[in-house]
This record gives structure tokens, C-alpha cells and sequence, in this order.
């Protein structure tokens, strides 16, 4: 694809082609998609879709991985129809991506439907022998999933999360309606536009120059340790968040901050987690922890973060009864987090 650019030169200003990138060829397709509907149902044709059921999707088994498979609307199709399911159906798919080539990318739940009715769930175990796979829940395949399909997943899911949830207009009551990408809802009785919508998270992890603070909460498996997480309140600035969500968990005074990397997490219902890190002032470092938020906070050293890093597997319990100490893995945003402030010190304390 080809745009015109045009290019200020020595006070000239003159046209020239300039061959678009792949990304931005992309970008601008999925825009198109988004605000044309029958583009986008064009692109159903041609394009590939992710099944989910009860918002788990469909996954297969390949050397101790999961992979998601893609179907085409043929075979969606087929599908449907011998599980005795409405065509009508592929109306309630979203859109999540596209491929270098322009191959649409859409995601479709066969549990769910308008009517929320319960025989729909019915046909799961035929449709996993028909489709040689199973619909596992994310929670617990997300770790054993290459990033693109993780990514692809989680977008699709809190989409198709947030379709199934906001089908009534809060103002007027009356059914809204979905545009054929998804990327929106609309109230026809009075305009009303519904966007999806995430709920920003900060993740944190304070330092205090030569050891890190991290938090277990009950609920987390057994010695899995994480930096601090909290949902920030409404009118909060990122920075606001973090200085409260430091001081309610572990009662201590953030000193200052540095933004590491975000992150889309689809737990509980789509988060955007933003990853910082913070410093408390020397001398101030005593945790009181609270409770109600966390099971256990503690400061760790160096090494112990960088050696558990290092562990890989699964964790059982020792001899002793208790269970080593480990972190979030690779995927999560905590991991990279954890990894990036044991790769600073390291770099610290080398000689110069
Ligand atoms: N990707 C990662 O590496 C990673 C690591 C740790 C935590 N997390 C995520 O961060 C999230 C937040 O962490 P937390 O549980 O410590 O948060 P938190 O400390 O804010 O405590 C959770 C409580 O906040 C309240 N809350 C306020 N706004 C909310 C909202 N929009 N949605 C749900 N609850 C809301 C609820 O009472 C909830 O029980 C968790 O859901 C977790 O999945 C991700
Ligand atoms: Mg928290």
C-alpha cells in the first residue's frame, strides 16, 4: 500500500510516495474495520476465528504447550449447524487482530448466548470431540501458551466478557447493540455509545536500594511471592495510586518512582497493569502489613530474588511443610518487574 507523504525540504513542501510499513498497513485496516461495518463483515469471510465456551477457549495439546486453533467461517458454519445453532451467532463475534496478510482475526463464544440460555452449554463435551480439543479456562492455560496466542486470548476474552455483561443500555434499559467488530455498543432508543472498558491497575515493586518488597495474598498458590497490585481509584493519577496502594498494604512512604512497562492482564475482567518502581527513603523500611489485602510481606535480598528467578517447574511442597520461594512466571508483568530490578543491581555492582 502506498500513501502520499508530504515532506517539508528547505522550505519546498512537495509530495512523495512512501511505501507504509506492515504495522501501520495493519493498524489502519483494523481501524477500517472498526468503523465499517460491512468492511468488517467482508472480512468475516475471509478471516479466522478463536472459539471460547463459557468464555474458555479452545485449546490443543502440543509438546507440553497449548496452542489455540483458528477456524474458518466455513467451518464455523458447519459447525453450528450440526450442534443445531443459530448462524445468527457469528453476529456476537468480536474482532481482535489481524495477520501481516490481512487475515481477520475474530473471536466467537458457542456457550453464550443472547438469551443466556443453559442449552447452549449443553453440546460442550460433542464440540470438544468435534474440534479434537478441549475449552480449558484461561486462568489455567495462560502460562502454557506462546505470547501471541496469550495476548490473543486475553483480548478476546475481556471483550466477549464485556459484550456478555453490558447488553442493556444503564440509561434507558432498552438492549444496545453491538457494532459488527465489537468495538463498541450503541443504545438506538436514545445514541448512548458503551466502549469497552479496562480498569487500570498499578504493580509496584519498592526498594529500598538493596532489597526488594514483595507480598504474598491468600489467594495466591502456595510460596508464590509478587511485587504490590491495586486497582486505582477513581481521580487518581498513576503516581497517586502507587503512594496509596504502598502505604494501605505495607505502611510505608514511597520516596520516588520509575514507570518499567505496561501490560493488558485478563484477570478478574481486564486490567491494564502499569509496572513501576519505587524507592522508600533508607531508615524507613520497617513493613506493617495489612491483612486484610495480604497473607505476608517481606523485604528479600538480591540473591534470593535472582535465584528464584532461576527456578523452573512446579513447586511442592518440602519435607518441612513449607514451600520454596518462588515468582510470577515469564508472562506476567511482575516477572519482567522482578527481573529488570535484579538486572540493575546487578549492573550496579560491578566495578566501573
Ligand atoms: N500480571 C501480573 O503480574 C499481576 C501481579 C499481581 C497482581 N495482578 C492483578 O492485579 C489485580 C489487582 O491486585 P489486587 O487484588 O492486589 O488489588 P487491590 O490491592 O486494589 O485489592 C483488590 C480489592 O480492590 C477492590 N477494587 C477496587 N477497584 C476494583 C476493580 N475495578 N475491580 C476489582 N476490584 C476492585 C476490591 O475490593 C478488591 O477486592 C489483581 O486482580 C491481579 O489479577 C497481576
Ligand atoms: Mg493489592
Amino acid at each position: 500500500m502506498f500513501l502520499y507523504c508530504g515532506i517539508a525540504c528547505r522550505r519546498k513542501f512537495f509530495w512523495c510516495y512512501r511505501p507504509l510499513s506492515t504495522y501501520v498497513t495493519k493498524t489502519r485496516y483494523l481501524f477500517e474495520l472498526k468503523e465499517d461495518d460491512d468492511a468488517c463483515k467482508k472480512a468475516q469471510q475471509t478471516g479466522a476465528f478463536y472459539l471460547f465456551h463459557g468464555l474458555a477457549p479452545l485449546l490443543q495439546t502440543s509438546a507440553h504447550q497449548y496452542l489455540a486453533p483458528r477456524h474458518s467461517l466455513l467451518e464455523l458454519e458447519r459447525l453450528l449447524g450440526k450442534f443445531g445453532q443459530d448462524a445468527q451467532r457469528i453476529e456476537d463475534s468480536v474482532l481482535i487482530g489481524c495477520s501481516e496478510q490481512q487475515e481477520a482475526w475474530f473471536a466467537v463464544d458457542l456457550g453464550l448466548d443472547s438469551s443466556f440460555s443453559i442449552s447452549a452449554s449443553s453440546h460442550k463435551p460433542e464440540m470438544e470431540t468435534e474440534l479434537k480439543g478441549s475449552f480449558i479456562e484461561l486462568r489455567k492455560a495462560l502460562f502454557q501458551l506462546n505470547a501471541r496466542d496469550a495476548s490473543m486470548l486475553s483480548t478476546a476474552q475481556a471483550l466477549l466478557r464485556w459484550h456478555d455483561a453490558h447488553q442493556f443500555c444503564s440509561r434507558s434499559g432498552q438492549p444496545t447493540k453491538k457494532n459488527v467488530a465489537g468495538s463498541k455498543r450503541v443504545c438506538p432508543s436514545n445514541n448512548i455509545i458503551y466502549y469497552p472498558q479496562m480498569a487500570p491497575v498499578v504493580i509496584t515493586l519498592v526498594s529500598d536500594g538493596t532489597r526488594c518488597l514483595l507480598a504474598r495474598q491468600s489467594s495466591f498458590p502456595k510460596g508464590m511471592y509478587s511485587a504490590l497490585a491495586g486497582f486505582c481509584d477513581i481521580g487518581e493519577s498513576v503516581e497517586e495510586t502507587i503512594r496509596r496502594e504502598v502505604a494501605e498494604e505495607v505502611g510505608l512512604e514511597v520516596e520516588s518512582l520509575q514507570y518499567c512497562a505496561s501490560q493488558h492482564w485478563p484477570f478478574p475482567s481486564g486490567s491494564l497493569m502499569i509496572a513501576c518502581h519505587a524507592t522508600v527513603k533508607p531508615g524507613q523500611t520497617e513493613i506493617q502489613v495489612n491483612l486484610r489485602e495480604l497473607e505476608t510481606a517481606a523485604w528479600f535480598s538480591h540473591d534470593e530474588v535472582a535465584t528464584a528467578l532461576k527456578r523452573k517447574g512446579s513447586y511442592t511442597q518440602q519435607q518441612n511443610g513449607t514451600f520454596p520461594f518462588w515468582l510470577p512466571p515469564k508472562l506476567a508483568i511482575s516477572h519482567q518487574l522482578i527481573k529488570e530490578w535484579v538486572e540493575k543491581q546487578t549492573c550496579s555492582s560491578l566495578p566501573a
